[in-house]
């Protein structure tokens, strides 16, 4: 194992020191964000000049009652599911922000339904121009061949305007579906919709499909695996997780969005959905026994912080190890009861990794503030000259 692990990952090349776990019990060394969620329940910001610059979009859309608001809701929210059905019909776009950390940030546009945004007085090359990922959303217990033909019409005219949207298809509701007849849907929409675009010559459009129901954990799974391909730096969070894992005798981490149990990240072994439930379960866990037991009734004191973490063992010879990495993220592990008896050579490396994590951040933030800056001086200079021309002198 080399220094190159860690060290290429950080702007500043501080020498960290990784202990790595091997069947001996000696140490070997060598060197080497925020859930901001400010719902804005109104109009389009497209006046804002630096919206679309510091934060890539996501849009929600599809047709009427398809589960949009509720998938919002239920992610974002911590909404239960039964509450959903009392959600109202929405009747205008709703833009929220949500700037998790420095990596998960982003804003979620839910459409209405209704809206014909193809109509010519509402500018979709302006929404799609900046958008990361346009999720559509298709009912599965409801007929859906009008779905797709709208499906079709919203990613033809997004790709013309922007071909680097990530284009997200969610079969939605499956939870009334039988194992057998969700595989057949799935088949079934993805088909219709290729075959759609293969007829317009459009082959080169790319969709991705992910079964999903707010009554389990599917849409917690497919919304991190859209985000995750909104995050630049996922290599270097998978490298790292990697390293970590190899030299800890870990076998699977993640790293959790806490509010929204969306992981950002994991290492380069397959993901289970028992495991990654698991991981929501322990995460709720923690948050729910922090809110009831570890508060002290100071509201500005959060259920989260730098002394969280938490050990489950389960009767499997597993144990489940949470540990807090920022404010908003955290690090949840599995490994064997065996591997855990070197909690202090975790533990170490543990903290290499958090360092490493930091730096990273670190350099995302500095390259976001000088660019936000570069567009405030273009924004006002622009401003004076546009004010030179009303009165002149
Ligand atoms: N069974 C099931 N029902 C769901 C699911 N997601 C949403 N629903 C229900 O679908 C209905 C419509 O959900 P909404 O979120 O209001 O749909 P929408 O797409 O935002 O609708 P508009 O605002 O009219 O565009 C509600 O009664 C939800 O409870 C799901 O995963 N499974």
């Amino acid at each position: 194992m080399t220094s190159e692990g860690l060290s290429k990952y950080c702007e500043e090349d501080e020498d960290l020191a990784l202990a790595y776990y091997d069947d001996d019990d000696d140490f070997d060394t060598f060197t080497d964000g925020d859930v901001d969620c400010s719902c804005e329940d109104g109009v389009l910001g497209f006046s804002d000049p630096f919206n679309s610059e510091v934060k890539p979009r996501i849009l929600l859309m599809g047709l009427r009652r398809s589960g949009k608001s509720s998938i919002q809701k239920v992610v974002f929210h911590k909404m239960s599911p039964n509450e959903t059905l009392f959600l109202e019909s929405t009747n205008k776009i709703c833009r929220e922000d949500v700037s998790n950390s420095s990596f998960v940030s982003f804003q979620i546009w839910d459409f209405p339904g209704q809206i014909d945004f193809f109509d010519p007085t509402f500018d979709y090359e302006m929404i799609f121009r900046g958008t990361g990922a346009l999720i559509f959303v298709i009912d599965s217990q409801d007929d859906y061949v009008e779905a797709l033909s709208r499906l079709h019409l919203t990613v033809t005219r997004a790709y013309k305007v922007n071909p680097d949207i990530n284009f997200e298809v969610f079969i939605h509701k499956v939870d009334g579906l039988s194992d057998d007849h969700k595989i057949e849907k799935q088949r079934d929409i993805h088909k219709r919709a290729n075959d759609d675009l293969a007829d317009a010559g459009l082959e080169r459009i790319h969709l991705s499909f992910y079964l999903t129901s707010i009554y389990d954990h599917s849409i917690f799974e497919a919304f991190s695996k859209v985000v995750q391909k909104l995050i630049p730096q996922l290599p270097t969070l998978e490298n790292l997780l990697n390293i970590f894992i190899s030299n800890s005798g870990i076998e699977k981490a993640f790293l959790f969005d806490v509010v929204s149990k969306i992981y950002i990240a994991t290492d380069s072994s397959p993901v289970d959905m028992q495991t990654y439930e698991l991981c929501c379960d322990m995460i709720d866990v923690v948050i729910d026994i922090s809110c009831i037991y570890g508060l002290t009734g100071d509201e500005a004191v959060s259920p989260y912080d730098k002394e969280s973490m938490a050990i489950i063992h389960l009767n499997n010879t597993t144990v489940m190890y949470l540990k807090e990495v920022t404010k908003f993220l955290a690090m949840v592990c599995f490994l064997r009861e065996e591997s855990f008896e070197r909690k202090g050579l975790i533990d170490y490396n543990f903290h290499c990794f958090k360092k490493a994590i930091e730096d990273v951040f670190d350099v995302r933030l500095k390259v976001q503030k000088s660019r936000k800056l570069l567009s405030q001086r273009r924004w006002s200079k622009q401003n004076t000259l546009n004010g030179a021309h009303v009165q002149p002198h």
